[in-house]
C-alpha cells in the first residue's frame, strides 16, 4: 500500500492532509499505513505516523485464521460484530492515543483492534477489522461524529 502511495505520488500529500487534521479512519491495512511503528513488514516500507501506536501485520494468523467475533466498543453501546481478514493487531499505544475496542480477554490475550488519536478529541481512527464488509453502520457512525466534532 505505501509502495503504491509512493510510486503514485501520493505518500506526501496524504501524510501531510492527515496531518493537518483532516480525519482520517484506516481498517486493517489502512490501520498498519496510519501506524508509527510496523512490525512484521518490509524494510523499505512507510507509515503515515497519523497514530502512536506499533502494529503487527498479520498478528493473528494467516488467511485461514481470519475469523469473526463480537466485541466492546467504546462509544457505542451494543457489541459491535467485528470481521478480521488476516489482521494487525496494536501492540502498543503512545499516552495520547485511546483504546476503544479489544478481542474478547480469552481470545489472543485481549489484543487492542481499535484506537482513536487524542482521548476523545483527535481526527484519526483505526481498526484491525472491516466494519464495511457488514451492514452495521456503527462504527461509521461514530467516524462520522469525529468528522462533525472536527467542523464543530
Ligand atoms: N485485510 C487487510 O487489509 C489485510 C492486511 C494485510 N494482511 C497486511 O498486512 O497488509
Amino acid at each position: 500500500m505505501s509502495k503504491l502511495l509512493e510510486l503514485g505520488g501520493l505518500l506526501e500529500p496524504l501524510t501531510a492532509k492527515i496531518h493537518n487534521g483532516t480525519p482520517t479512519f484506516g481498517t486493517c491495512a489502512g490501520m498498519i499505513l496510519l501506524a508509527s511503528e510496523v512490525k512484521g513488514t518490509r524494510p523499505d516500507a512507510h507509515c503515515v505516523s497519523a497514530l502512536d501506536i506499533t502494529v503487527r501485520r498479520n498478528a493473528f494468523g494467516r488467511q485461514v485464521d481470519s475469523f469473526e467475533t463480537d466485541l466492546d466498543f467504546k462509544g457505542i453501546s451494543q457489541p459491535v460484530h467485528a470481521v478480521f481478514i488476516r489482521a494487525p493487531w496494536v501492540e502498543s499505544v503512545g499516552d495520547d492515543t485511546e483504546v476503544l475496542a479489544r478481542v474478547p480477554a480469552d481470545d489472543d490475550k485481549g489484543a487492542i483492534v481499535a484506537v482513536r488519536s487524542g482521548h476523545g478529541r483527535g481526527n484519526v481512527l483505526a481498526t484491525s477489522f472491516h466494519p464495511e464488509v457488514t451492514d452495521d453502520h456503527r462504527v461509521h457512525d461514530y467516524f462520522v461524529s469525529m468528522v462533525e466534532e472536527s467542523m464543530a
